[in-house]
């Protein structure tokens, strides 16, 4: 038999794997990796996270991808030459944290890469009749696996895609696996880049749940921010704080017909960018805004189209939102969110033992696990496949 099917042969049969799972996110800050250690599969999957760690990027790297993340037009040079370079640069990230943490790389059975979104086109999006939903993600697994000498699940996504989903929200399975508890009325809600959330009604009936994205999380704000005030983010909302919201542009970024469209849907920075914004300053006549009310507003804006969702969509006595992703540690949305949703308790997922930095990079060590040696779950009208292609080192 071919030697790397004989590996991967005995890595589906061991009865606990040590897997490292990779994000990179929308927000561009750094690669979340997180070394899990999973006993078991689908519902009866028991995970424990054994380190963590965000390696952020450095200035240069960002302005890189910067060139051609989201942008409709690229170049194609740069767009190849990033999709090796960043399969070898996640590589050696995750051969210094090993390094770091003592952990030799012979030891770890499988890695699972997310890689880089730089185009997310659902139809909704492209409107190009005859082609379907399309997504791209780069940082080749190849290039990871020789590097590291691990074997490597890469490239999730298309395979929702070809079984009719939009390639995203993923986390659906991972908050079906690790969060859904019967009598609960659960939220999982992300805030990274673009807002995120999956609904788990506490009856256990897994035709109720419901997983989407709901519109920006914290991309408009870290736009303006990097624009403005030279800063890659607002640290602890210290630039909204300081502003005020203009009603007017919140009711116009809210107006955008997004928010109306049926759920599931998904989106990226593709939508919602600063064209999009200047567009809702023009139609409510606020162009001339401080950037610090424009901070406040935009922090604003992801607060109520967040609640403004929930309101519509989820119903059910004693909801319960735990929060994860960089912008839980926003303090402005989240109280803002608390001040829209005051009967909803609401919390980090650090309540249910998921460190919410974290939760994005074990979701796809948890999906690696499932392309090892899970079956298909089916969870109402979502795609029920194993999703990652293969990697080998040799
Ligand atoms: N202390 C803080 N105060 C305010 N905002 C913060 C703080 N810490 C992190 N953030 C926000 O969180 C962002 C990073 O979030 P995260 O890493 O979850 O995004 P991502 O995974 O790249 O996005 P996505 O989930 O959309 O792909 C930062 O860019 C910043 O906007
Ligand atoms: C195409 C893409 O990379 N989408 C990301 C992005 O970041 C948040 C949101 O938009 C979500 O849909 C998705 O990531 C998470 C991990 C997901 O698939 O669940």
């Amino acid at each position: 038999m071919n030697h790397n099917l004989q590996q991967l042969f005995n890595i589906a049969q061991k009865p606990s794997k040590m897997g490292i799972g990779l994000m990179s996110g929308t927000s561009l800050d750094g690669l979340d990796i997180a070394l899990c250690q999973f006993t078991g599969h689908g519902l009866n999957t028991k995970f424990e996270l054994l380190q963590f760690i965000t390696i952020p990027y450095p200035d240069e790297f960002k302005q890189e991808v910067q060139q051609v993340f989201a942008k409709r037009s690229a170049d194609l040079e740069k767009v190849t030459l990033l999709n090796a370079y960043i399969g070898t640069y996640h590589a050696e990230l995750i051969l210094q944290a090993l390094e770091r943490w003592r952990i030799d790389p012979q030891n770890v059975d499988f890695i699972a890469s997310h890689g880089q979104t730089i185009y997310h086109a659902p139809e909704r999006l492209h409107l190009h009749k005859n082609y379907p939903n399309a997504t791209l993600q780069i940082g080749d697994g190849d290039h990871i696996a020789v590097k590291t000498g691990i074997l490597t699940v890469s490239d999730f996504r298309q395979k929702h895609i070809a079984a009719g989903g939009e390639g995203a929200p993923l986390a659906l399975y991972g908050d079906v696996l690790l969060g859904n508890k019967t009598g609960e009325n659960r939220v999982l809600l992300n805030i990274g880049g673009i807002a995120n959330l999956t609904w788990l009604p506490g009856d256990g009936d897994f035709n109720r749940v419901l997983c989407t994205d709901i519109g920006p999380g914290n991309t408009l704000i870290d736009a303006v921010c990097r624009k403005y005030f030279d800063k890659s983010y607002d640290e602890d909302s210290a630039i909204a704080y300081s502003g005020n919201v203009n009603e007017g542009l919140l009711t116009a970024l809210l107006a955008h017909p997004f928010f109306k469209e049926k759920a599931p849907k998904t989106t990226g920075p593709e939508l919602f960018n600063l064209d999009m914004v200047a567009e809702a300053q023009q139609q409510s006549g606020s162009g001339q805004i401080t950037n610090e009310d424009l901070v406040c507003t935009l922090s604003a804006f992801t607060a109520a189209s967040i609640a403004g969702f929930i309101e519509n969509n989820i119903s059910g006595d004693h909801i319960q939102i735990f929060t994860s992703g960089g912008g839980a540690r926003n303090p402005f949305v989240i109280g803002e969110l608390k001040k829209l949703l005051p009967s909803v308790l609401i919390e980090d997922s650090s309540l249910l033992g998921i460190n919410p930095d974290a939760k994005e990079a074990i979701l796809f060590a948890l999906l690696g696990n499932e392309a090892l040696c899970g079956e298909p779950i089916s969870i109402g009208a979502n795609p029920a496949v194993l999703m990652g292609k293969f990697c080998f080192p040799i």
